[in-house]
């Protein structure tokens, strides 16, 4: 069965025409023990006709059926040990780690990024903010990279706020390596004023390939109207548009 798509952005033009949008996405949502932004997620996700948001566990042994897959935020395992390592080693990061080297969307929001960043998906670490405080507060980005799928309908250079909330959200990354993240364009936001003392005002990252998405902020925090602003909508429709484009035969984006 197809589903007809209405596929608008935040300022509710048409992305797409909706002849071309004849396909619906499926997107895991993984919860873990302490995860708490899943329906948040699952919400601001379902707000979007053509994704079609479900819940997977951590033990789950195969993320197979899914177009994309979400890390979001929370306390995983109560940030024991340190935030996200040890979710990084249940069952269902096995089946992540084929999923994101086989090309699939991947966005980690939060203690998702975290996790990512544990399970060694994405380059780096986040630690301690330098204030060594808890901060929950707006903040202003720059949207630098728009070749990640969650990106893609941003122009370079855009502005928004989100949220940001969170303990261990200070990125760090070695000398040379970081080197190498700019050289290979992979910051993909930063804070306009650095919250948490991240080298380099990171607040996103990507992968080399671009599929797999790091960010602090929390847009499904921002995307409907009830919450202040739907900003942080784009993220989500911006995964829908590159799911359509790398949908077409010789398309211009190939995820898997
Ligand atoms: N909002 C969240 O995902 C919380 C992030 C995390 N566990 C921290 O406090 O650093």
């Amino acid at each position: 069965m197809t589903t007809r798509i209405e596929c608008v952005n935040t300022h509710s033009q048409k992305i797409l025409s909706s002849d071309t949008c004849t396909a619906s996405f499926k997107v895991a949502i993984l919860r873990f023990p302490g995860t708490n932004c899943e329906m948040d997620t699952f919400e601001a996700v379902s707000r979007v006709s053509g994704l079609l948001p479900e819940i997977v566990g951590h033990m789950a042994q195969s993320l197979e059926p899914y177009d994309a897959v979400i890390v979001p935020g929370g306390f995983s395992y109560g940030d024991y040990l340190r935030t996200g390592a040890i979710a990084a080693r249940t069952p269902v990061m096995k089946a992540l780690r084929d999923f994101a080297l086989g090309g699939g969307a991947v966005l980690g929001i939060c203690n998702g990024f975290q996790i990512l960043a544990e399970a060694g998906l994405l380059p780096g670490i986040l630690l301690e903010n330098s204030s060594r405080k808890f901060i929950c507060a707006d903040t202003p980005l720059i949207v630098e990279q728009t070749k990640t799928p969650f990106t893609s309908l941003f122009s370079p250079g855009s502005r928004l706020n989100l949220p940001i909330a969170h303990q261990e959200g200070r990125y760090y990354l070695n000398e040379k390596d970081l080197a190498l993240l700019e050289e290979n364009a992979q910051v993909v936001m930063r804070y306009q004023k650095n919250p948490n003392g991240a080298l380099h005002d990171i607040a996103a990252i990507s992968n080399l390939e671009g599929n797999i998405l790091g960010m602090m902020p929390h847009p499904e925090r921002r995307s409907s109207d009830e919450t202040g602003s739907t900003e942080g909508l784009t993220i989500f429709t911006s995964l829908l548009s590159s799911l359509l484009k790398s949908s077409v035969p010789d398309g211009p984006i190939k995820l898997r």
